[in-house]
């Protein structure tokens, strides 16, 4: 299985928009979202059987018994995350180290300490077939830390599910961060989304070193490139500077909106001039993937 992982540093830029099309476009294949903290692909590819939901138990959470608590204090004392105030434990705040379980004093009839580790749930994975076709993904609990553990199921659910296609198509989370890390592993090709403002080039340059180091290819494509044409320039004489191929330019497209508002994506979308330009986006891409 070829994957194809869509990512682009800044928030916002359009990854979810080029990967809806590229679904659209690529036939035989599979896809996952990997933003797990706000998964958003499900908003156009909705309409599935559902084949496995499944909790997803990542970093263990302290649970304080208060009805055999003698409030000695010692595990606000210890807690480094400050996540013990005025003897309350805030569960959110909680990062599972251990040690507030480890120095407390009390025990209950079972050998259980007043405060100690349990299980906790820090996200459910959803795997659905949509026209036969596997749509991986999850979403993460409000309070959770483990969103790159997350993303690597997400990822495993893919591969168990659809070993036998021929595409992967993966949008990615914003940043540089776990998530994205977990998503990079292994992939073949990195399209990066790049949009064409200060920000949007600075976190480009970011998400470019964070492919290199893990040694996947990346390719380039300017999504509203029209809407600041200097800036524009300005990435399209970096790819030059650093042979990085640049194999589009999506212009602003009103109907790119209407699009998602319909729950579609945008190559549903009757004269669409964002859909021609993702269309010869997704023939070169094709290319690379198959050559
Ligand atoms: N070419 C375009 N023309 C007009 N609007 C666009 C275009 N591309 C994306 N948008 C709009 O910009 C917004 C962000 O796009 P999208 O959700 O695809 O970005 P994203 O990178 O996936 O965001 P996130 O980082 O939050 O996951 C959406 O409202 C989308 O409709
Ligand atoms: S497990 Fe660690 S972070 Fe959580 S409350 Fe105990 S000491 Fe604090
Ligand atoms: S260390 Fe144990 S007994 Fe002491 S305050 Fe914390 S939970 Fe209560």
């Amino acid at each position: 299985m070829k994957q194809l992982l869509i990512l682009s540093g800044k928030g916002g830029t359009g990854k979810t928009t080029v990967a809806g099309a590229f679904i659209k476009l690529a036939g035989k294949k599979a896809f996952a979202d990997c933003d797990v903290d706000a998964p958003n692909l499900h908003i156009i590819y909705s309409d599935g059987e559902i084949k496995e939901e499944k909790p997803y138990y990542g970093l263990k959470k302290a649970v304080k018994n208060y009805d055999i608590c003698i409030q000695c204090g010692k595990c606000e004392e210890l807690c480094r995350f400050s996540a013990i105030r005025n003897g309350i434990l805030k569960p959110m705040e909680c990062e599972g180290c251990g040690v507030c379980e480890a120095f407390c004093p009390v025990k209950d009839d079972k050998g259980k300490k007043a405060i100690h580790l349990e299980k906790n749930i820090s996200g459910i994975t959803t795997v659905s077939a949509i026209n036969g076709e596997i749509f991986s993904q999850a979403q993460l609990r409000t309070g959770n830390g483990a969103s790159g553990k997350l993303v690597t199921e997400v990822r495993k659910n893919l591969k168990n599910f659809a070993a036998d296609e021929e595409f992967a198509i993966i949008d990615g989370s914003p940043g540089i961060g776990c998530p994205v890390i977990a998503s990079i592993t292994g992939v073949d090709l990195v399209l990066i989304v790049a949009e064409p403002t200060i920000s949007g080039i600075h976190d480009m340059k970011r998400i470019i070193e964070t492919a290199e180091r893990f040694g996947v290819p990346c390719l380039i494509c300017i999504n509203k490139y029209d809407v600041n044409t200097d800036k524009a320039y300005e990435i399209e004489e970096f790819c030059n500077q650093e042979s990085i191929s640049l194999i589009g330019r999506i212009p602003f497209d009103a109907s790119v909106v209407k699009a998602v508002n319909q729950c579609k994506t945008v190559m549903d979308m009757p004269d669409s001039p964002a859909a021609d330009a993702l269309r010869g986006i997704w023939e070169e891409i094709y290319k690379v993937l198959t050559s």
